[in-house]
């Protein structure tokens, strides 16, 4: 259906045109115009716009419809314009929304960090608070002994001065009674001053005894040493002490050669094979369950000896691994002959210090392949030096064995001419006899410790060290001699004769007391020997 627009005679009532030009689009558009919603007929050639409502046809000129879209495109632009305006009012709005918003979270988190401080402030203060609160709980118990403690103090305060009162009046009604005792007091007095005078006498002749036992003590010690060695003939005492089986020979099934059956009386059998049996005889013969204590027991009145001014030494003897360090020097727990006589003369020395005075030193020396080494002396880098010598001839075994022979037949020598009473006695030939010297020579008191082995392995070495130990205890020295230091005797002399002639100036003086001074350099060498068996020693 056709309508023309705006022109007269439309053909429906109801789809009467006007132009309005906001209803009508171009091409392709939809538009109203009063009841009709007309689209146009794009591509338009004839212009002719369609209702939309009725789909009518309304035929429009080129010139209205040019009409038309102007006014609808500068509608438009219009409406644009203001839409963008507004856009750019809207954006400004949101611009400073967001820019109070940024700093309202800024503020807000401000505040949340001011909260947090607070909070943290908060917690320390409760933690402080809850600490001086358990503080104040310690201080108030504590208040609370102290006030009971002192609740206790105060009453027995009061007990005591309540008591002490009544002593006072107790003593103020003895007081009156004991002046009204004088004269009975005046005859105590005399009674308690002649007791006094009787308790002076009885003082007096008390230290006189004990200096008299005390005399008699040190010369029983004295003959006790002399008996031991001194008096006799024969100075050189030697004691047999046998190890027990090791372990691993008990495990390898090793029988033992050593007979002890009279071995208190010093006798000792040795199991040569079959029935047949060796007896040796020595001063002392030791059980593998003796211990170190007997051991020393035997050997301390040397200890006395040494004390009374003697020469002495002890020695250990026997092949490798029989005992002569453990005889001599012992374990950490159970120690041996060296640590015990130093104990002893410590002990000694001190029990006489009010009669003599003991002037003591100690030297331990080391004979090693001829060479003498003092092993006290010695600063830390030689020592250490010495060992690396030592351990630098590991690979030179001969040497050390000669060395060790040589010593030993140097020993055998000299026991030798000394039990043939020989006019010269070869002591320079080894370093160890001419060490021994003093200890072997004439006047000392000389004893060898010979250790063996129980083993029936180690057979003929037990026989050698036996047979060498009976040839060394058969040889007969002059009997020993004190050795006083004659300087020293020389100022006693002199200490003496002043006195004397103090005393002679004193003539009311009733009594002096002098000490005696007597200064013995002690010397102790403990040697161990090892036995490399050579056969001339022996049989020789
Ligand atoms: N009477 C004893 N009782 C218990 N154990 C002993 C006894 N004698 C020696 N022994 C033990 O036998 C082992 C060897 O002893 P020791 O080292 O004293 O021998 P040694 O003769 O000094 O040896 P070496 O000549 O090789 O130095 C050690 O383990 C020691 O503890």
């Amino acid at each position: 259906m056709f309508v023309n627009a705006g022109g007269e005679g439309s053909t429906e009532a109801n789809c009467t045109m006007s132009f309005m030009a906001d209803s009508f689009f171009q091409g392709g558009d939809a538009f109203q115009t009063g009841e009709h919603i007309v689209e146009s007929a794009l591509p338009v050639k004839r212009e002719h716009l369609v209702c939309k409502n009725c789909a009518a046809e309304i035929e429009v000129t080129s010139a209205q419809h040019k009409v038309m879209q102007m006014k609808s495109t500068a509608k438009y632009e219009k409406k644009i314009q203001e839409l963008s305006a507004q856009c750019q009012r809207k954006s400004d709005e949101c611009y400073q929304a967001w820019m109070s918003l940024t700093a309202a979270n800024e503020q807000l988190e401000k505040v949340r960090m001011e909260l947090d401080n607070k909070l943290f402030q908060t917690y320390s203060l409760d933690q402080t608070v809850d600490k001086q609160a358990e503080n104040l709980r310690n201080i108030s118990s504590k208040y609370e002994c102290d006030k009971k403690f002192w609740a206790v103090a105060i009453n027995n305060l009061q007990e005591k001065i309540k008591v002490m009162k009544e002593e006072h009046s107790q003593l103020l009604r003895e007081a009156h009674e004991c002046a009204d005792s004088i004269p009975d007091l005046n005859k105590m007095v005399f009674a308690v001053q002649s007791l006094v005078s009787q308790c002076e006498d009885l003082k007096v002749k008390y230290n006189e005894e004990h200096a008299k036992r005390r005399k008699l003590y040190n010369l029983v010690q004295e003959a006790k040493g002399a008996n031991y060695s001194g008096c006799t003939s024969r100075n050189i005492r030697v004691f047999c002490r046998c190890r027990p089986l090791s372990k691993t020979e008990v495990a390898s099934g090793h029988a033992t050669v050593v007979d002890f059956d009279a071995a208190k009386d010093g006798e000792l059998g040795i199991l040569t094979g079959g029935s047949t049996k060796k007896n040796f005889k020595f001063d002392r013969v030791y059980t593998p369950k003796d211990d170190q204590v007997d051991v020393f027991a035997d050997a301390s009145p040397l200890v006395i000896s040494v004390l009374d001014g003697y020469n002495v030494c002890i020695f250990a003897y026997g092949q490798t691994g029989t005992g002569k360090t453990f005889t001599m020097e012992g374990i950490e727990q159970n120690r041996g002959v060296n640590y015990r006589t130093l104990e002893e003369l410590f002990r000694v020395s001190k029990e006489r210090s009010e009669t003599f005075s003991y002037d003591i030193s100690v030297s331990v020396l080391e004979v090693y392949n001829e060479q003498i080494r003092d092993l006290l002396g010695a600063s830390p880098t030689s020592k250490k030096q010495w060992r690396l010598a030592k351990t630098d001839v590991q690979g030179d075994r001969l040497k050390e064995a000669q060395n060790i022979n040589r010593s030993l037949s140097a020993l055998g020598d000299v026991i030798s001419a000394l039990a043939t009473k020989s006019s010269h006695i070869p002591y320079r030939n080894s370093k160890l006899t001419h060490l021994l010297q003093d200890s072997l020579g004439g006047d000392s008191k000389t004893l060898m410790f010979v250790q063996i082995s129980p083993s029936e392995h180690d057979l003929s070495e037990t026989l050698s060290s036996l047979n060498f130990a009976t040839r060394a205890r058969g040889v007969e020295l002059c009997p020993a001699k004190k050795q006083i230091d004659t300087s020293e005797l020389q100022k006693l002399k002199m200490m003496v004769k002043e006195l004397e002639k103090k005393l002679k100036e004193q003539e009311q003086s009733e009594s002096t007391t002098y000490q005696r001074v007597f200064v013995i350099t002690l010397f102790i060498c403990f040697i161990k020997i090892y036995c490399l068996f050579v056969p001339y020693i022996i049989h020789g």
